[in-house]
């Protein structure tokens, strides 16, 4: 699923402009490149970016896996390392588990390369939600403009 107005996958300029692939066992691929425009303390990632990049990382994980719209309720990060500008963080997120509408997901981010030196790890609760969730609380020309972008759209919205 991707929308090219979101923050972490979309085309936006100051954006993150993160891709995801599924690789082997169902582990799912994401980079995320830290440019000047994420730094927190000089030449480094502020946290927030970091973990704003593993929110989407781990979205794409739930969307990419189980093919079902969800939303974040929770995000844990811990930070190992900094991680400083220029540098790209190689993120490897699997699914842990499924129970009713929730859906536990987990990442560990390395430095340089996907056996690079661990940086920040993650884990997150997402919360299957259905289609009025984004109709409910979004705005119609995001809507609008969603569905005449997205570059995938088949969902599978009641199972
Ligand atoms: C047009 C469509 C487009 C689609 C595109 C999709 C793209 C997606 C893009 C993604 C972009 C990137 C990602 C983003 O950035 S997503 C954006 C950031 N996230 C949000 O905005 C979510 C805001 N929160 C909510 O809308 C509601 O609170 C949700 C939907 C999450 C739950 O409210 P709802 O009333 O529906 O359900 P419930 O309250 O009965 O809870 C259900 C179960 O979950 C458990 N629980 C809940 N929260 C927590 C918590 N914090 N810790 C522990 N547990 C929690 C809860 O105990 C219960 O468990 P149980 O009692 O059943 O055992």
């Amino acid at each position: 699923m991707h929308y090219d107005q979101c923050f972490g996958c979309g085309d936006v300029e100051s954006g993150l402009h993160m891709r995801t692939t599924v690789g082997e066992h169902m582990v799912v691929h994401s980079r995320f490149t830290v440019t000047e425009a994420h730094q927190g303390a000089p030449g480094l990632a502020h946290g927030g970016l970091l973990a704003c990049a593993f929110d989407e990382a781990l979205g794409s994980t739930v969307g990419n896996l189980l093919r079902k719209p969800a939303v974040t309720g929770k995000l844990e990060t811990d930070f190992v390392r900094p991680v400083p500008v220029g540098t790209t963080l190689y993120i490897a997120a699997r699914l842990d588990g499924v129970a009713g509408r929730k859906i536990y997901v987990s990442a560990e981010g390395r430095l340089g390369s996907a056996d690079g030196q661990v940086a920040v790890r993650a884990r997150a609760l997402f919360v299957q939600v259905g289609f009025e969730h984004f109709t409910t609380h979004g705005y119609a020309d995001a809507l609008q403009r969603f569905r005449s972008t997205t570059r995938e759209s088949k969902w599978d919205i009641n199972p």
